[in-house]
């Protein structure tokens, strides 16, 4: 990189703990940069929010997503609040965004940090058991978004949720699937589908992921599950997955399992791509805005952390991977010190943690 990089990156912290630890994300991302000294980012943060709506009457300006355009990635915290429906805040953030900046990949990574406790027996005795990336289909499916309700709105009431499956969203997402794959040790692929009750986008996901699956024979070893037995094998069987390939809907439901056997919800990252790079990619936590603990300082961190560290590998694309490995390397070494929150069996709060992680990286650059 050359020493007068700058990253212009737009934050939004939005709701409840999306606050906090977006706060505590630019914190880790700026001792980085300035520990490491040949980039910087430059934040502009943006107040969109449900307490925002329900005071202005809007999520975001009319020239939101222009205004998203002139920055290098956004870095997004969480979306929703108990007093504004879901689908309203939703549909008014983070579905746009994803959507309009054409980020139709959402890589969802899962393994357990050494130092934390997955519920899975056979992982306990060896965590690498479990090491997964889940690439979600994050463009169309079962959030395409179209649909209506008509005859009222009493006990009359009809609506639609259509989902879409288009050819060249499939194809897509699943090249996207088989490149990621062909790039693990193991190079597997499993492709999650539920093509036996639903027999018209399922089965075309199913045709197009063989008919892709044909460039890739020899190199990488693919497999088909139907999503309830994957769960199943999600539990039971863990190191027999590698990749794994689902909709929007299966891999939103599956990713947050992930991160449960994995040992919290916590600690899971996602990065919403355009792999075009004509658009700037997101990069959040995949959990909500958890109100039951908002306000209390006891959010874990590191999902929005290891978020961060996935927006500085994209953003480096290739001359970043050390300083992602340096965040990474910080993260688990807070782990395996105890320095924990209590969804990961501890007792630190939000701050001690973001403490630990800033100290470790201050530490691993200047060693
Ligand atoms: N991308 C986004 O902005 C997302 C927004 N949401 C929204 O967030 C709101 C809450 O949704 P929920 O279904 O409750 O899911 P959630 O992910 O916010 O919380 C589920 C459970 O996990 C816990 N949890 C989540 N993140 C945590 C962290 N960092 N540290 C410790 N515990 C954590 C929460 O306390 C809660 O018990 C809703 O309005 C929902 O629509 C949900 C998922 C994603
Ligand atoms: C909306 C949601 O739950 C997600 O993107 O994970
Ligand atoms: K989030
Ligand atoms: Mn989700």
């Amino acid at each position: 990189m050359p020493s007068d990089t700058v990253f212009k990156v737009a934050a939004i912290p939005g709701d409840g703990i999306g606050v906090d630890i977006t706060e505590a994300a630019k914190e880790v991302l700026n001792k980085l940069a300035q520990c490491d000294g040949t980039f910087r980012f430059d934040f502009t943060t943006f107040d969109w929010s449900s307490k925002a709506y329900l005071e202005r009457g809007w999520y975001m300006p009319e020239d939101a997503i222009a205004t998203l355009k002139k920055h290098d990635a956004i870095y997004f915290g969480a979306v929703g609040w108990p007093s504004v429906p879901d689908h309203i805040s939703l549909w008014n953030m983070i579905l746009p965004i994803r959507k309009e900046l054409n980020q139709y990949v959402n890589v969802r990574p899962t393994r357990i940090l050494p130092g934390t406790k997955s519920p899975l027996v056979g992982c306990q005795k060896d965590p690498k058991q479990l090491d997964w990336i889940i690439v979600r289909e994050n463009s169309e499916g079962e959030y395409a978004g179209q649909g209506g309700t008509t005859h009222g709105h009493e006990n009359y009431a009809v609506a639609t949720e259509l989902a879409i499956f288009s050819y060249v969203g499939i194809e897509r997402i699943m090249r996207f699937a088989f490149e990621t794959a062909k790039q693990r040790p193991r190079k597997k692929l499993t492709m999650v589908t539920k093509s036996n009750a639903q027999r018209h986008g399922m089965v075309l996901w199913d045709k197009v992921f063989y008919t892709v699956a044909k460039e890739y024979e020899g190199v990488v070893e693919f497999d088909k599950m139907l999503v309830d037995a994957m769960t199943v094998r999600m539990v039971n069987r863990p190191d027999s997955l590698d990749v794994i390939v689902a909709t929007n809907l299966h891999a939103d439901i599956l990713s947050d399992l992930a991160a449960a056997l994995a040992g919290s919800i916590g600690i899971a990252p996602s990065s919403n791509l355009d792999p075009s790079r004509k658009y700037p990619s997101m990069f959040e936590p995949i959990h909500g805005s958890a109100p039951d603990i908002a306000g209390k300082g006891i959010a874990n961190p590191l999902g929005a952390f290891w978020s961060a560290a996935e927006m500085v590998r994209w953003l480096g694309a290739g001359k970043l991977d050390a300083q992602a490995d340096t965040l990474m390397q910080a993260i688990e070494n807070v782990t395996v010190a105890g320095v924990k929150t209590r969804d990961l069996g501890g007792d630190r709060g939000t701050q001690e943690v973001t403490k630990a992680v800033l100290d470790q990286v201050e530490r691993l650059i200047k060693k």
